[in-house]
């Protein structure tokens, strides 16, 4: 547990965290880190749903070597947590993705990658070393760039891919198109050559690969809802290369398996986005390794459940014939500890490495880690857990509404 010297005093939360990064970020970037989809309702029951959920705890237990690591993919995890994929992390700091891992190597905690990121997925590769490392992916259209990319991934030694399940199109981000959102010139999203992924005028690309891709583009707008009229318009202002990442074609039947077929057996594949316990069967079913219960942060389907209050039936699916990790507003040692009561392996942080990195990059991320991770200890040690496999549903209550407490 940290001493008293050992603080940083403007940072003793992740909430303070967040109010520092804040001010440190242009309002472009804040806006599309922070928010969520349509009304936002969705982004904030993620985190306001981590109340109804009260801990029993259990005393005289000798607390005094409290065991906080578990394994994932293979590796021994300080804490049942780790950082994941989000895109485009230079926007926050120079030291971008290469920061994220570099402090998640030294936390001994476990990296997932963006696709989407500023740094090449082999640099962040190297800087992780053997520290568990996995690349989200999306499926795109033309199946050749993701084979490249699984390729790559498999050579640089990710040990899994993260499919993300969740977003046939990009969920409706209204900070986003108001502020006309925009790559700045000097950052280029790594894994992509410039005539992989379409950018619109203005976002880093050079007028041959424009030309090659634009019919592509112009199509995704159309699906996408953002179609002025009969007219196609051409990509400008909110219309960002990243809708590129939606692929509405996907389905269970041949992707998964094309997928497995392209990973295994060197990398593993997992499902991220899952919110419901038919589609956990059915991902049983399809044969991946594991799962994420996840709804992207609040930034795809608003008015889905809070993740976890999806998380139980997706357990109770499951039977644990694959791992369930979730992620979504998790932002104190209590809500690791909660959601690994109700049953989830492992859990995943996105937004609050996003703030480490604005706040003071690698050093940042860094920080936030060491938050959640005494946070975590110290509340397995305040509930009477002494091991991770300890925390179940004995441990919590739940509240309803009127203030109702019912046990698990
Ligand atoms: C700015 C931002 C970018 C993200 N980019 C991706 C992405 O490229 N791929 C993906 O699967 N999920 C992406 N996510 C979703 C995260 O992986 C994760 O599901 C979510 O951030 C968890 O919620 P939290 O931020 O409340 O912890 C992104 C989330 C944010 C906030
Ligand atoms: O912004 C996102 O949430 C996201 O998932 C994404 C998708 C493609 C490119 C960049 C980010």
């Amino acid at each position: 547990m940290a001493g008293q010297g050992e603080h940083d005093l403007n940072c003793l939360t992740i909430e303070e965290l967040e109010n520092h990064a804040h001010g440190m970020m242009d309002k472009q970037t804040r806006d599309y880190y922070n928010e969520g989809s349509d009304s936002n309702s969705t982004l904030r029951e993620n985190t306001t749903a981590y109340n109804k959920y009260r801990i029993r705890p259990r005393v005289l237990r000798d607390v005094s070597k409290v065991d906080s690591t578990m394994d994932v993919f293979g590796h021994k995890n300080n804490i049942p947590m780790g950082v994941a994929p989000t895109a485009m992390q230079a926007l926050a700091h120079s030291d971008g993705e290469l920061g994220t891992a570099r402090a998640c190597k030294k936390a001994k905690v476990a990296m997932g990658l963006s696709s989407f990121s500023t740094k090449t997925l082999e640099e962040v590769a190297e800087a992780s070393g053997d520290n568990p490392h996995v690349l989200q992916l999306y499926l795109f259209e033309e199946r050749e760039h993701s084979r490249k990319l699984i390729q790559r991934a498999k050579k640089a030694g990710f040990k899994a891919v993260f499919l993300t399940v969740d977003t046939p199109f990009l969920g409706r981000r209204n900070g986003e198109i108001r502020n006309q959102f925009k790559l700045p010139p000097h950052l280029k999203v790594g894994n992509f050559a410039e005539d992989q992924i379409p950018m619109p005028e203005g976002e880093n690309r050079s007028s041959e690969a424009q030309g090659k891709s634009r019919p592509k583009l112009e199509r995704k707008q159309s699906q996408a809802g953002y179609q002025d009229g009969d007219k196609r318009v051409l990509p400008q202002g909110p219309i960002t290369f990243h809708t590129h990442a939606a692929n509405p074609t996907l389905s269970w039947e041949r992707d998964i398996e094309w997928l497995k077929q392209e990973c295994l057996p060197e990398m593993e594949v997992w499902l991220k986005g899952i919110a419901t316990a038919e589609d956990a069967l059915l991902a049983v079913h399809h044969g991946v390794s594991g799962i994420v219960v996840s709804n992207h942060g609040g930034r795809q389907l608003n008015g889905a459940l809070a993740t976890i209050d999806a998380l139980p039936e997706v357990v109770e699916a499951v039977q644990g014939k694959i791992p369930v990790h979730v992620d979504g507003g998790i932002r104190h040692g209590t809500d690791v500890f909660k959601a690994l009561a109700l049953g989830a392996d492992f859990c995943w942080v996105g937004r609050p490495a996003l703030w480490g990195l604005a706040y003071k990059g690698q050093a940042g991320v860094e920080l936030m880690l060491k938050l959640l991770s005494d946070e975590f200890k110290l509340c397995m040690s305040l509930a009477g857990t002494v091991k991770v496999e300890d925390i179940s549903k004995e441990y919590l209550v739940k509240m309803d509404n009127s203030g109702f407490v019912s046990r698990l």
